[in-house]
């Protein structure tokens, strides 16, 4: 798996019940075609959607269960019953939360990484901080993921891309693969975080949440509308 994806693109397909793609039928289509465009792997929400995207495609996936529990912020795949789930199901690989917070009923992220080695499975820890980073490579994670900077209140959450100095800075600190991930919106963001020493690159929402693509039209033409009208007044 891991030789699969250095160097490539990952594409994250997930839609929350409340965003209009949501669906296993939706979220196999947009990963068989992320596949068709030359993704390696695929990330995706929920043993439902990995169910579908199994029967039209080989491409190997990183699940993950999206959760909320009222006792910890923590809620990509938080405690043990999200990893079963995702082994029953079946994945190359987990990604866990492996910020410092506490987990939900004081689960410990090293029991969890544990459990899923036993399974003969990776695991991808999403992390915010340089310092969570290395923390989750001692703690034998065969990857890191770059994924909650900017998703956590002791990080910033004004980001606009992709949070290069994490990336820089978990490059210089450890071996583990380092893949960025969160608001790479261009392809020349994506070969940036590649040149910057990502090991393989996540993007979701520029490509598989169309009503935050459009959005991002939107309020442009917004933006840019009032002052072409007036230099148009003008050149009348
Ligand atoms: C913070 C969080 O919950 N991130 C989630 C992680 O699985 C997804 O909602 C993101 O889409 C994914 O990380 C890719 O990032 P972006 O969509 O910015 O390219």
């Amino acid at each position: 798996m891991l030789s699969t994806i250095k160097g490539g693109l990952i594409v994250s397909c997930q839609a929350l019940p409340e965003e209009p793609l949501h669906g296993g039928d939706t979220m196999a289509k947009m990963a068989k075609a992320a596949v068709e465009g030359g993704a390696v792997a695929i990330r995706a929400n929920g043993a439902a959607d990995i169910r579908e995207m199994r029967k039209v495609t080989n491409a190997p996936i990183i699940g993950l269960v999206k959760r909320d529990y009222a006792d910890s912020a923590v809620y990509i795949t938080a405690t043990k019953a999200e990893v079963e789930e995702l082994l029953a199901v079946g994945v190359e690989m987990i990604a866990i939360d492996a910020t410092d917070r506490a987990r939900p009923g004081g689960e410990m992220l090293a029991d969890l990484v544990s459990f899923i080695h036993d399974h003969d499975t990776l695991v991808l820890a999403d992390v915010s901080t340089v310092a969570e980073g290395v923390a989750a490579a001692k703690l034998g994670c065969d990857a890191i993921s770059t994924t909650l900077s900017g998703y956590t209140s002791y990080t910033d959450s004004s980001q606009a891309g992709p949070d290069r100095e994490l990336l820089r800075a978990l490059s210089n600190e450890i071996e583990v693969p380092i893949i960025a991930e969160g608001r790479v919106r261009t392809p020349e963001e994506a070969v940036d975080m590649l040149k910057l020493g990502a090991y393989a690159v996540v993007v979701g929402s520029a490509i598989t949440r169309p009503q935050q693509i459009t959005k991002g039209f939107v309020n442009l033409i917004a933006k840019e509308r009032e002052t072409w009208e007036r230099h148009k007044l003008k050149s009348r």
